[in-house]
């Protein structure tokens, strides 16, 4: 198949480059091994849309994080996926590291970071009740800001596939070859695919795939990060994103609402060399505990509903790898997107998008559609607005997910949309069936149903999230109606 344009991998950053791309005249293609977006890093990191201040000034994270920051109250509007600007704090426990606090603060200025304030006294428990009294100084940053990943980037995704986008899903990226006419070719386990222009946005792999066509080598250790999620009963415990000042391995373990009212604790930064190693580990989560009882020593630990770890992809010289390789025309790399990659997502796939039309030079497109609604959600409708959806369809009053509120209709509307849920887990990202403080112990097999039945499935096809996650393992009996009861 040829196309203008191949970007591998469909993560916020994929994503968000093909809408940019969906801009223009092209003929885009996503490539993305999981049987879903958001199924690699982009699922599993701390959620928060940075002020900015961390970064180096001039680097290219500095950049992209003060401009995917500024974006994004606007496109959380233009796509419908939640953010809040909650505001982030870094906590400082000694006089003798204030100095370092009013050097983020002078470092998040030359950024462009808009309104830091290093608070003292009274104001800090005023501003934050539950923290430490060791607290002697902070640094507010009043544009930090929090988001739900999965949706920001289904969101992204779903809008570049309704504007014309191909997403080749469950589709795994072998090699990358340069043409002696010009372009590439890719080869994956499926098809091969011819194309002008390549973006890399594979994440943990995308040294990979840049050591393929470039000789300026790029390397790429997962740094692991570890975290527990508590029950929304704890969502109330800070309303800011509250660190510790920053090290040489990062931001340092966070305590932070999120956009759906629980509370995320960590994450640890530990390097290790399995790009697959997303497990968690006793030592890892007793790190997070400790290190979040420094910030605030009543941290509700005991209300941990589940631990998740994800993998920054941390490139040698530590910056993005943003733009086209010098010595493979046509070649774009979005490698090295650690943190601030999510915050910066929007403004990277604005950038990378117009080098890529630029190269190609293409024009943008009349029919441009740049909104998109997301699924009716029933837990936060007023009463008059379930009555409404209930009217349109009685499915919206049948309720899945208890502990989340999730009902049949938003699980049917998750399945039917462009770029539809699969598997449990898809549904689960796109609806919340599942997230909650069971873990889809109770609202797992009537989501299994829902999927069976709109995907004509055979229930015993139904997976957790694609390729060798199968759900039932075999039939026990058949009931009175004739259908099968699996386990
Ligand atoms: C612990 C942790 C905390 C973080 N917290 C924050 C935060 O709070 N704020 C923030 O701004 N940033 C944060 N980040 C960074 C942010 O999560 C990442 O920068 C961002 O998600 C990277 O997105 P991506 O699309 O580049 O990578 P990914 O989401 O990993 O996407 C890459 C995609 O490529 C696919 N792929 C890989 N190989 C192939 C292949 N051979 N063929 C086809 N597809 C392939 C993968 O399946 C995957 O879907 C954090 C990261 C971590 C690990
Ligand atoms: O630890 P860092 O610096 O990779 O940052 C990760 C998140 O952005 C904040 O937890
Ligand atoms: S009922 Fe769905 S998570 Fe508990």
């Amino acid at each position: 198949m040829k196309y203008d344009v191949v970007i591998i991998g469909a993560g916020v950053v994929g994503s968000a480059v093909a809408r940019e791309l969906s801009r223009y005249d092209l003929k885009t293609a996503v490539l993305e091994r999981e049987e879903d977006v958001c199924c690699g890093t982009s699922k599993a990191n701390s959620a928060i849309v940075h002020a900015g201040f961390d970064a180096e000034p001039g680097s290219m994270k500095a950049r992209m994080n003060v401009r995917g920051s500024k974006m994004m109250e606007a496109l959380s509007k233009e796509l419908d996926f939640p953010y809040k600007k909650n505001g982030s704090l870094v906590l400082c426990f000694h006089e003798t590291d204030i100095p370092k606090l009013e050097a983020l603060k002078t470092r998040g200025e030359e950024n462009g970071v808009e309104g830091l304030r290093i608070v003292t006294g009274e104001e800090i428990h005023k501003l934050e009740p539950n923290i430490s009294h060791d607290v002697k100084a902070l640094l507010y940053a009043p544009t930090g800001g929090i988001v739900c990943p999965f949706k920001l980037t289904i969101a992204l995704a779903e809008n570049a596939s309704v504007n014309g986008v191909d997403f080749f899903l469950n589709t795994e990226v072998k090699a990358v070859r340069k043409l002696e006419k010009g372009g590439y070719e890719i080869e994956t386990d499926r098809e091969c695919y011819e194309t002008a222009c390549v973006v890399n946005a594979a994440g943990v792999y995308a040294d990979v795939f840049n050591n393929m066509v470039s000789g300026r080598k790029l390397s790429i250790t997962p740094r692991k990060g570890e975290y527990c999620l508590l029950d929304k009963k704890a969502g109330n415990f800070v309303s800011h994103t509250v660190f510790q000042l920053p090290t040489k391995m990062g931001k340092g373990v966070l305590i932070t609402p999120t956009v759906h009212g629980n509370l995320l604790v960590g994450p640890t930064a530990d390097d290790i060399e399995d790009k697959e190693g997303i497990q968690t580990t006793a030592r890892g989560l007793g790190k997070v505990a400790s290190l979040a009882r420094v910030s605030a020593a009543d941290v509700p630990l005991h209300m941990v509903i589940t631990s998740f770890a994800g993998l920054r992809a941390t490139e040698k010289d530590e910056d993005f790898v943003l733009g086209e390789a010098e010595d493979a025309e046509g070649f774009f790399n979005a490698a090295g997107i650690e943190s601030p990659g999510l915050s910066s997502a929007p403004a990277i796939g604005e950038y990378l998008a117009e080098l890529a039309a630029e190269r190609l030079q293409a024009k943008k497109k009349e029919n441009f559609i740049s909104t998109r609604e997301d699924i009716p959600n029933v837990a936060q409708a007023s009463p008059e607005e379930i009555a409404e959806l209930i009217k349109k369809d009685p499915a919206y009053g049948n309720v899945i997910c208890r502990c989340e509120t999730v009902t049949e209709g938003e699980i049917i509307n998750a399945i039917r949309r462009p770029l539809g849920a699969r598997s449990l887990d898809g549904v689960k990202r796109r609806t919340r069936a599942g997230m909650g403080r069971c873990q889809s112990g109770f609202c797992a097999p009537r989501t299994m149903e829902i999927l069976a039945r709109e995907l004509h499935m055979d229930p015993l096809e139904l997976t957790k999230a694609g390729k060798g996650s199968k759900l039932l393992t075999g039939v026990i009996k058949e009931n009175e109606t004739g259908i099968t009861e699996t386990f």
